[in-house]
């Protein structure tokens, strides 16, 4: 497969693969601001760029609708991603987001949104280094604007915004194979509500299963079992930061979060991020961590449903409690705020709990990818410490 647009960007080429002669680290040196490109890219005629304050009611309205429309979709046309403006919000307005970065295209003549992407600032570490990137996401196309080569004006305007900012490196996810991922991951699914999930025709009734017996297998208790399990609350931040910075230093590449980050990151927000931790009764020290965002999905073309609740696991941090108790204790708390799945990667120390806690493999996979900035080798999922919306 040819990549036009890739092979000119600094990017791990597939050329490259296997030479170990290539350093880790940055592909292309920065260049001065002067030299970066001041004025945006050129659009088709009838279009223009647009920035999109995601803190406004009504153009948060715009991109959401955008997104309901027109994002990504499961190969068999089951689901589309169903961003709430609230998650939208909180995954585009972090601590130093910079508003420039919420990159829209308007058709000029009806001013309708038909093109959205966006990057946040991150600290991310790489091995022993903290790279300032931006994370890329939401890169979305109206559906009647498709293959007319617009993704790449997309990404060399983001491109461009951000070397303003004087920041080099970025990273982000795709479902599709793009030079060159730096890992690979695989959805695995947790089912809450399995007759939804049947129904829909996500699963399918086990062979000599009953319905009745496939709701058995995945009942789950009313309450958590460990005890101190409780929901995390502004206070507990700093320990909190200190637990999670501790467990990411494992991974090659993870997140470089401070108590800021944390704040917005990991605190709890309605209808979109849920954190509970583990308060020793004894002790009163802060031991596990757990976390998961909410990402519904619409349901297309059925009759009896509209909405899929999907919670998908964040960042967790198992020190005294056993990882796997506490992500049961996690589908617990899940199924008593109504998710219908639970949602994970086989990143970071998953693999341990997913079989045993019935999580059964997606078909989807998840590419990550760094941009300007060469990994020497491809790594393994569970050596990647960072999860992206
Ligand atoms: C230093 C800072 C650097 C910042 C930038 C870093 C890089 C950030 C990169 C972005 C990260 C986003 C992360 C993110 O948002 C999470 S992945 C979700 C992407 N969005 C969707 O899948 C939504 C539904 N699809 C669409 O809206 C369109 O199909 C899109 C817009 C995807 C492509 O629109 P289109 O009308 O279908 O296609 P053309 O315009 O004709 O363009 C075709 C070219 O686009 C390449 N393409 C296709 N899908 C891609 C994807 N998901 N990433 C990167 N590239 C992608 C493709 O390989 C080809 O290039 P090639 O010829 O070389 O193969
Ligand atoms: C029931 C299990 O599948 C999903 O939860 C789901 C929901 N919505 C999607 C929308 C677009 C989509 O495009 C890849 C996939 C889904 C998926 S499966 C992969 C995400 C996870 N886990």
């Amino acid at each position: 497969k040819t990549h036009k647009f890739w092979e000119s960007q600094p990017v791990g080429q597939y050329k490259d693969i296997g030479d170990s002669s290539l350093p880790e680290g940055p592909i292309e040196p920065p260049t001065s601001l002067s030299e970066v490109k001041q004025e945006p890219y050129n659009l088709p005629a009838l279009y223009e760029w647009t920035t999109c304050d995601m803190e406004s009611d009504e153009t948060c309205n715009e991109v959401y609708n955008l997104l309901k429309n027109n994002y990504v979709e499961d190969d068999e046309n089951m689901f589309r991603f169903n961003y709430s403006q609230e998650f939208l919000r909180w995954a585009l307005c972090p601590p130093g987001y910079y508003p420039s970065w919420h990159i829209g295209v308007r058709a000029k003549a009806s001013q309708k949104l038909v093109a959205f992407i966006t990057g946040v600032p991150a600290r991310i570490r790489v091995r022993d280094e903290v790279v300032k990137m931006a994370e890329i996401n939401f890169l979305c196309v109206h559906k009647k604007l498709r293959s007319k080569r617009l993704a790449p004006v997309m990404i060399k305007e983001v491109t461009r915004r951000v070397h303003l900012e004087n920041m080099w490196q970025a990273a982000y996810t795709a479902g599709v194979v793009l030079p060159t991922p730096i890992t690979t991951c695989q959805y695995w699914h947790r089912s809450l509500n399995p007759k939804k999930l049947i129904d829909v025709g996500f699963s399918r009734l086990g062979a000599r299963m009953t319905m009745s017996r496939t709701i058995k297998l995945y009942k789950l208790p009313d309450s958590p079992a460990t005890p101190g399990f409780r929901k995390v609350e502004l206070r507990d931040v700093p320990a909190v930061t200190r637990l999670l910075r501790n467990y990411l230093s494992q991974f090659v590449v993870a997140p470089d979060f401070d108590e800021n980050d944390v704040e917005h990151w990991l605190l709890p927000t309605d209808n979109v991020v849920d954190s509970y931790l583990v308060e020793s009764p004894e002790t009163h020290e802060i031991t596990d961590f757990c976390s998961f965002y909410t990402l519904p999905s619409s349901i297309l073309g059925n009759q009896n449903y509209l909405m899929l609740k999907a919670a998908y696991s964040y960042y967790n941090v198992s020190v005294k409690t056993p990882l796997l108790q506490l992500m049961n204790d996690a589908l617990i708390v899940a199924k008593q705020k109504d998710f219908d799945v639970f949602n994970a990667l086989d990143v970071m120390h998953n693999e341990s709990f997913l079989k045993e806690l019935k999580f059964g493999p997606g078909d989807g996979q998840l590419h990550y990818y760094l941009y300007n900035y060469r990994i020497q080798h491809a790594l393994r999922p569970s050596e990647l410490g960072l999860v992206l919306l």
